[in-house]
């Protein structure tokens, strides 16, 4: 036991021999140290002892603890005066809160600040009024109540800068609206039937063109756009109506329109009611079997004048090619239903004749017309070139389509889509001014035909085109246009870093797993989009070398220039094919499934834009990759639109770099699409 305190050192020390001081120093602190006693005394005594360094112990030597004098506490004075204040302050809130009682009491008796506050009139108190006046430039105005500031709105993302809505009607679309008879002829009901099934109702843009192409005022032509979103049946909107009123014509000039002749008084081969332009031998040949489909009721021929995709342009080559042999070749690939074609037979016409705008210039002008005059400067006076003969009449026409309208008249097609426009004008009578690109004043044109405009996108250019020279058309759109169809899914996968071919075989390989796991019997049909064509045939190889059987497709590639689209089979949706339903869209038939294991058709199909035009891709095919970042919205609404189409479930899978450098074109993108969903 420690016989002193340290409290009481100071008093200790006056007291005892230092010796003893010193030894009971000693022994009270062993004992702390081994834990048998409690430490006693404030912090502040015990932090003075662990701090002074310890004496020397032992006889003689005494210690001698300087320990602080201890402050006495003093606590600091209070601070009544202002403390008197506090108080004060509070004595007069309480009288105010008492004067607002009393003057809120006031108002509900009606005394003169109530009343008139209620009136509105604080300035002029109504007579009788007893309380004081409140000078004007002390009054409030009453009291806003408070809003939160708002934050400021992030700007829309600027999409719509590539596109226009001006002037478009559109149309609540009717969940009741069905295809009928009329307006509809029968026969071309029954085709609608064959092909969509009997409980097809028109979608929002056939519904604007049932009501507004087949109430044509009588003897007057024509002028429409139909513009709506990938995949919602432009060709039908477009091709009923014309079809239907070709047929009427026909039946009331008693079954049998005449040839008639050219201008120059020689017979042409082909002399076609209707022409049909679009901008891909592809697209052409879908587009003639859609027509045919929908003909073979009413008797009614067609032809694809699109033929193989030959480089004819590539050079001077002295390419000659008989009207005969051009003859058989056209028969090859013909679409008219009422048999075998037979086009040496000069006496048998046509009715609608699908193109690209380069063909039917070839065929409307004579082969090579557009070589002659480079082909005689080359030689000189011995200039022994010979444009073929022209082959198209174009007298008769009375429609013509523009499909994917905005490629049409844009630098690369205008030229030869106005040329072939102004020639067809010309061979009915009616001339149209020759296009002056710097005129002050456009050229409008009125042509003496029926002319529409199908796309899936109107760009600001041609919005503006269409506002300068077709004043007169008639624009008509669906609610949805420039959106994503909304049964399409995006994705978004970020590129790992490494090696590329690898990230988009894995997706591969992950859809088809997924395939696997939801009960499908073959893996799905994947659609790969790249922007080169270099880019293309390398992810081909490279995929190939990995397994994956693909065809890479690019505008060069040989299969293109067999003049059929066989190479697509098993990825286009034929138009007679029996469309899947919701349910079994991903189920095959066992004929098919038969055949292309037969076969090992490929499952993958790596293009460029070249086949994002209008191209009918099957259902089956529910995954599009996007590899590279899209040059523009408009060409990623026509990619992303090769699925999910006439409301059948897809999914487009991006590609694009999740962070660091070059991460921020990814972003845009994504955020751009997010401006495309509903
Ligand atoms: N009313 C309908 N009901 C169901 N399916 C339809 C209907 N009309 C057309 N379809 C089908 O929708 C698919 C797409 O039609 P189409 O190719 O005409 O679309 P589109 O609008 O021209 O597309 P894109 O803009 O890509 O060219 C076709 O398979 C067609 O048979």
């Amino acid at each position: 036991m420690p016989l002193l305190s340290f409290n009481s050192l100071r008093t200790a020390k006056a007291i005892l021999p230092t010796e003893l001081l010193a030894y009971s120093f000693h022994t009270s602190s062993s004992l702390y140290a081994k834990g048998a006693l409690k430490p006693r005394g404030t912090s502040r005594t015990r932090l003075a002892k662990d701090l002074k360094p310890r004496k020397p112990f032992g006889p003689g030597k005494a210690a001698s603890l300087d320990v602080a004098p201890r402050k006495t506490f003093q606590r600091d004075p209070v601070p009544h005066s202002e403390a008197k204040d506090i108080y004060g302050a509070i004595e007069k809130s309480r009288e105010f809160r008492k004067t607002r009682q009393e003057s809120r009491e006031r108002r509900e008796q009606g005394s003169w600040r109530g009343e008139s506050s209620r009136r509105g009139s604080w300035d002029k108190p109504r007579d009788g009024d007893s309380g004081p006046r409140i000078p004007s430039s002390l009054r409030l105005s009453p009291r806003e109540p408070y809003k939160q500031p708002r934050k400021p709105r992030k700007p829309a993302v600027e999409v719509t800068d590539e596109f226009s809505r001006s002037s478009l009607q559109t149309v609540p679309t009717n969940p009741d609206a069905r295809f009928t008879s009329p307006p509809l002829m029968e026969g071309l009901l029954r085709s609608v039937n064959e092909i969509l099934g009997e409980d097809a109702a028109p979608t929002p843009i056939q519904e604007l063109s049932l009501k507004n192409l087949f109430s044509r005022p009588e003897g007057e032509w024509t002028q429409h756009l139909l513009a709506s979103e990938t995949g919602s049946g432009k060709s039908l909107a477009y091709m009923l109506p014309m079809l239907h009123d070709l047929k009427t014509t026909e039946l009331a000039h008693g079954g049998n329109i005449t040839e008639g002749t050219p201008s120059d008084g020689k017979k042409r081969l082909y002399n076609p009611r209707a022409i049909v332009l679009a901008p891909t031998h592809e697209l052409s040949r879908q587009l003639s079997k859609t027509a045919k489909a929908l003909l073979h009721n009413i008797k009614m021929r067609t032809i694809c004048a699109s033929d193989a995709n030959k480089q004819l342009r590539q050079g001077l080559t002295n390419h000659k090619v008989s009207a005969a042999k051009m003859s058989t070749q056209y028969a090859t690939m013909s679409n008219d239903t009422s048999g075998p074609a037979q086009f040496q037979d000069k006496t048998r016409s046509i009715d609608v004749l699908v193109s690209t705008p380069n063909k039917l210039l070839e065929m409307v002008r004579g082969h090579g017309w557009n070589w002659a005059p480079a082909k005689a400067a080359q030689e000189g006076e011995k200039n022994t070139f010979v444009v073929g003969e022209p082959e198209v009449g174009l007298q008769r026409v009375e429609w013509v389509v523009i499909d994917e309208a905005d490629v049409m008249f844009d630098p690369d097609f205008l030229e030869e889509t106005q040329a072939l426009l102004a020639d067809i004008a010309a061979a009915r009578g009616q001339p149209v001014p020759a296009p002056v690109s710097d005129a002050a004043t456009p050229a409008t044109y009125n042509y003496p035909f029926n002319l529409v405009l199908t796309s899936a996108t109107i760009p600001n250019s041609l919005a503006s085109y269409l506002d300068n020279h077709h004043p007169n058309l008639v624009r008509l759109a669906s609610p949805n246009l420039h959106k994503l169809p909304a049964t399409l899914k995006m994705e978004h996968a970020a590129w790992t870093g490494g090696n590329r071919v690898a990230d988009i075989e894995h997706k591969i390989q992950h859809i088809w797993w997924q395939d696997k796991q939801s009960g499908k019997r073959r893996p799905s049909k994947v659609l790969v989009f790249c922007n080169k064509s270099t880019a293309v045939e390398s992810l081909g190889k490279d995929l190939e070398e990995k397994g994956v059987k693909n065809i890479a497709l690019t505008s060069t590639a040989e299969v293109r220039k067999k003049g059929n689209s066989h190479h697509l089979s098993g990825f286009l949706l034929e138009p007679l094919e029996p469309r899947p339903s919701e349910a079994n869209q991903n189920k095959v038939s066992s004929k098919e499934e038969a055949s292309e294991t037969e076969e090992e058709a490929p499952n993958v199909l790596i293009t460029t834009s070249l086949l994002s035009r209008g191209l009918d891709f099957h259902p089956k095919i529910n995954n599009v990759l996007i590899i590279d970042p899209p040059r523009n919205m408009i060409d990623f609404l026509h990619r992303a639109g090769r699925t999910g189409r006439a409301g059948k479930r897809g999914t487009v899978i991006v590609f694009g770099k999740a962070k660091g450098r070059g991460s921020e074109v990814h972003k845009e993108l994504k955020t751009k699409v997010r401006a495309l969903r509903h």
